[in-house]
């Protein structure tokens, strides 16, 4: 079972994340994210550090997808393991759109067709959402900033979050980010756990 976690930068994903390994070690999930659990992800990192143009930024985020999907993601799938991503596709269909604005005349639906055929559908995507100045607020100053961290991107880019949600009810979850960290690590576990039983229970296709 593939479980996602999506937000905007700030949002709690990997404080989130942490906490999940603790509660959750019972059930020996593989914890994975992107970009970055694949060489082609420190790429992606060097051409948004560099400002790179939006075409091969999204690209580069695909071939880490891909890369991620056939060396980590598949094989722990076929192994029948939990597998938990901070970051996924999603984070593609929320972002990329906003940088590819005015370069592409519809930019979310050129980046669903890129991903058809070969990307996999998470069974359910866990949303964190926050009002973008308490997202801003949390983003720690001493740290460089990649350029999506401000706060007019960050709101489209939660906006688009929110569609991709509305338009996908079953798999989505929308979670309130402004809650207790252990309330909102707590929440998540418990769903994943129902997820996980009901989907041992149902013979696969
Ligand atoms: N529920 C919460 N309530 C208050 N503060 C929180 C909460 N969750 C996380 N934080 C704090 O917000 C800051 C950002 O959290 P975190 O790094 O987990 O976000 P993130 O979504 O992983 O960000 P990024 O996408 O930029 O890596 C951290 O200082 C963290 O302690
Ligand atoms: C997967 C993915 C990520 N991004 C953006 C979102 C964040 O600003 C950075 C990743 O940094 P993080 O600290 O690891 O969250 O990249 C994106 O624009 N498109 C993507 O597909």
């Amino acid at each position: 079972m593939l479980i996602t976690i999506e937000g905007i930068d700030g949002s709690g994903k990997s404080t989130l994340l942490v906490r999940l390994r603790e509660l959750l070690a019972d059930l020996d999930p593989l914890f994975t994210r992107e970009p970055g659990a694949t060489w082609v992800g420190d790429s992606v990192r060097r051409a948004v550090a560099e400002r790179m143009d939006p075409i091969t930024e999204a690209l580069l985020f695909c071939a880490d997808h891909a890369a991620h999907i056939d060396t980590v993601i598949r094989p722990a799938l076929d192994e029948g393991r939990l597998v938990i991503s901070d970051r996924y596709a999603d984070s593609r269909f929320a972002y990329q759109p906003v940088v590819l604005d005015g370069v592409l005349p519809d930019p979310l639906s050129w980046l669903r067709r890129i991903h058809e055929g070969w990307s996999i559908r998470p069974d359910r995507t866990f949303l964190l959402v926050l009002p973008v100045e308490d997202a801003v607020s949390r983003l720690d100053p001493e740290k460089k900033r990649e350029y999506f961290e401000n706060a007019g991107i960050l709101a489209r880019v939660q906006e688009n979050y929110l569609n991709l949600a509305a338009a996908d009810p079953p798999r989505f979850v929308v979670v309130d980010a402004l809650l207790e960290k252990e309330e909102v690590a707590r929440f998540i576990a418990g769903e994943i756990r129902t997820s996980a039983r009901s989907s041992r229970r149902r013979p696969r296709a």
